[in-house]
């Protein structure tokens, strides 16, 4: 049994080997991952087992085997408990068409156990948070998908959680509506310090919102690491210099004397192959300190002016389309090479 644990200590989620086996289909497959406060996205296909790991951590759904734990509670024995202390925004409307959002919001405080003046207070206060103030009287059958997905997402703060989960609460918006969306999210911690599990088949909208990223797929874990860490894993200077009339393709000249002092460089960032080139950039495979002085000595002994030197941030997508995402894709139930979908294609731009 893990400690009690609060999110001011280091893990909100544990599972250990955690198994969901339906007659068909094994939707979560030995699944061990500590999860830390603050925003975490669960990302992963559809059918990758997201909503299923939700269900069990909320003590709704047995596990077929494994432990987990969520604020050091055991999901199997302590389920009342977790609910008590984390709210669930769920993926599918549920909302009734007929009532409005205060209406609603309160019934889910009280529901919560808070006694009827506490659940009116937390119910404005919440409102207000989620942007619907204004709306709040009327019927939320007239509401637009975004304020519906609001109201949710009300619903699952009212109570005042320590963690929330949020099962794909970008589903169905607009590019507005879910950059609104993200926002919130950000802020319900940066301003409750409530901590974030946050789904979402969307790797940009991921990298832009959480903290921590873990990808699961076909049930098993891909990865579970640091944003910074997935978007650093394969970093590269990009270097953009002057031209000169001794160098009147100053790229081109930096590029061919790099190239011959052993650096790995391309005009192409790696990951974005099939996208076109960046003009005036050149990408160097950073190794350390020492690809800095090359550079840079490189640079001066050419004559060229440096334009800029500069640590390429790889974005998630791009992580995918490495060599190791492809050797994991094969068991993805999805297209093989390409599990995840990317947002607008704004995950494939060069940084
Ligand atoms: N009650 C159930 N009975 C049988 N199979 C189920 C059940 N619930 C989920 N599954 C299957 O388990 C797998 C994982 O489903 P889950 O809903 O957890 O995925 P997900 O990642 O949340 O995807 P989505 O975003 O589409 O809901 C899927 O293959 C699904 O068909």
């Amino acid at each position: 049994m893990a400690e009690a644990t609060t999110v001011d200590d280091v893990t909100v989620i544990v599972t250990e080997s955690l198994s969901k086996r339906y007659p068909r289909v094994t939707a979560l497959d030995r699944l061990s991952v500590d999860i830390a406060p603050g925003v975490t996205g669960l990302v992963g296909a559809n059918g990758a087992g997201k909503s299923t790991l939700i269900k069990i951590l909320l003590g709704l759904a047995p596990a077929t085997e494994g432990t987990a734990h969520v604020l050091g509670l055991d999901v199997t024995t302590d389920g009342a408990a977790i609910r008590e202390r984390v709210g669930y925004m769920p993926e599918h409307d549920c909302l009734p068409p007929d009532v409005s959002a205060t209406e609603f919001v309160v019934h889910m405080a009280r529901m919560s156990g808070l006694p009827p003046t506490a659940a009116r207070e937390r119910t404005a206060d919440t409102l207000r948070h989620v942007g619907l103030y204004e709306e709040r009287y009327r019927p939320i059958g007239g509401y637009s998908t975004g304020m519906k997905q609001r109201v949710k997402l009300a619903q699952a703060l009212v109570h005042d959680p320590q963690l929330v989960f949020l099962d794909e609460p970008t589903n169905g918006l607009d590019p507005a509506g879910r950059d609104e969306m993200l926002g919130l999210i950000r802020r319900v911690h940066s301003d409750f310090g409530i901590s974030v599990l946050v789904t979402s088949h969307l790797l940009g909208e991921l990298e832009r919102t959480c903290d921590h990223v873990v990808v699961i797929d076909g049930g098993t874990l891909l990865r579970s690491s640091s944003t910074d860490e997935f978007t650093q894993v394969t970093t590269s200077l990009a270097v953009e210099v002057t031209d000169t009339d001794a160098h009147p393709d100053g790229t081109e000249a930096l590029r061919a004397a790099l190239a011959a002092a052993g650096a790995a460089v391309t005009t192409r960032a790696a990951g974005s192959e099939g996208l076109a080139a960046s003009g005036h950039l050149l990408y160097v495979e950073a190794a350390g300190e020492a690809t800095y002085d090359l550079v840079r000595d490189t640079v001066a002994g050419l004559g060229l002016g440096l334009v800029r030197m500069e640590q390429r941030r790889h974005q998630i997508a791009e992580v995918f389309s490495d060599a190791d995402a492809a050797q994991a894709a094969p068991a993805t139930a999805g297209a093989p090479g390409a599990p995840y979908a990317t947002q607008d294609g704004g995950a494939h731009d060069v940084a």
